[in-house]
């Protein structure tokens, strides 16, 4: 589809404004946040051939997805096809909807849960796109999840996918995880198609580990790439904190095989090394003497890094986990530390071997 197709004003008629018995409607999808994810998962959901109910938290927003057929204020220059619908109001948009599918921040994570779960019907299915552990407790998402909604389906979609690309049907792969297999096959088909490649797995844990992360250690390349590093400073904060994802990951429980792929490495070289990362892009401003308060309000989008900072810091506490990298993040945005000071502490560590 093309990123300058004309808005349109139609609007489907969807099966759940008329549908009093509730049965799911196995082409029907419930997107729970609009925003830049929400709406390029939305629009690629529509081009494998469902429909989607885009429900956002702000009636004004969902008003202008309405009136526009765009979402200028996320993702401008993508028109939503007519199979999506923005819907201001979460019981009609996860009424009859097979699966719901969450792409809030982790900080709105649980919150939402909370308004979501009495509203799903036996047998929906919930997945997230979200990136994050829980503020404050550090859990995984799955055991937020577990906790809210019972017993049934869970699933979560990440690796490398800039929104603006998969909104422009630039080729993409992500992983797909699930408690599961089939469930994780069933929501890779929501999305696999065109150029737009989903693989199965079945490690829930070290998917969610590698894309929540991954987003501190992108806020510390952008820091050395502002500070004028170099390559070589880069290529090394990459494979070094690959070293603190997988560390991280197995104490947690999951395969250190997972970080090798999409939703590992894939996942952190993509937000290392582009400036489409709102996390690498904090970084850059922080390296420029802005605070992390700054380079948010600069940015004005989600900037995931910042909080799971705090959670990182917590797990490797916690769990005895060395992340040098990651906790020199944490002193940048949390404990008044300069760019140039956090460089200092990691360059001047002892020697170690480099597989410890
Ligand atoms: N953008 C990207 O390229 C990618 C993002 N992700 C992840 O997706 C998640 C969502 O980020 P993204 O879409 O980029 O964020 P954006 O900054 O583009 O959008 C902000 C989002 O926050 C939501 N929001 C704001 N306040 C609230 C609230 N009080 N309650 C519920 N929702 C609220 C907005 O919902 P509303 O529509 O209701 O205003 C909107 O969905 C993050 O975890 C991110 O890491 C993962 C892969 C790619
Ligand atoms: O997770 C992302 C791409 O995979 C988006 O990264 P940013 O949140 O840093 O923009």
């Amino acid at each position: 589809m093309s990123s300058t197709a004309p808005a349109t004003d139609h609007v489907p008629d969807l099966p759940s404004d008329r549908s009093p018995d509730h049965r799911p409607d196995h082409s029907r999808v419930a997107v729970i946040g609009a925003g830049s994810w929400g709406t390029a998962l939305a629009l690629q959901i529509a081009r494998t051939g469902h429909r989607v109910a885009l429900w956002g938290h702000d009636p004004e927003h969902i008003a202008a997805l309405v009136r526009d057929r765009e979402n200028r204020a996320f993702l401008p220059g993508f028109a939503l096809p007519p199979a999506v619908q923005p819907e201001a109001d979460l019981a009609t948009a996860l009424r009859g909807a097979v699966d719901v599918l969450l792409v809030v921040p982790s900080q709105f994570f649980a919150d939402m849960l909370d308004q979501v779960a009495p509203l799903l019907s036996d047998g929906q299915g919930l997945a997230w796109a979200t990136k994050g552990f829980e503020p404050g407790s550090a859990r995984l998402l799955h055991q937020v999840a577990m906790e809210r909604v019972g017993e049934r389906d869970l699933g979560v979609l990440s690796g490398p996918s800039f929104a603006a690309e998969v909104a422009r049907g630039l080729p993409t792969a992500i992983a797909v995880a699930a408690s599961r297999l089939e469930f994780a096959q069933h929501l890779a088909n929501l999305v696999h198609g065109g150029s737009f490649r989903a693989y199965t797995q079945d490690d829930l844990i070290g998917v969610q580990v590698g894309g929540a992360a991954k987003n501190v250690l992108a806020i510390a390349t952008g820091i050395a790439d502002g500070l004028g590093f170099g390559a070589n400073a880069r290529a090394a904060l990459i494979t070094r904190g690959l070293a603190e994802l997988i560390r991280l990951g197995v104490a947690l429980g999951a395969r250190p095989e997972t970080f090798m792929g999409l939703a590992g490495l894939g996942d952190l070289v993509l937000t290392c090394t582009d400036d489409q990362s709102r996390n690498r892009r904090l970084g850059l401003a922080l390296a420029r003497g802005r605070s992390a308060q700054q380079a948010m309000a600069e940015i004005g989008q989600e900037v995931e890094g910042v909080v799971t900072a705090r959670a990182v810091k917590t797990l490797a506490a916690r769990l005895n986990v060395e992340m040098p990298i990651s906790e020199q993040v944490y002193g940048v945005l949390y404990e008044g530390l300069t760019p140039e000071e956090a460089t200092r502490h990691l360059l001047e560590r002892a020697g170690k071997s480099e597989l410890d």
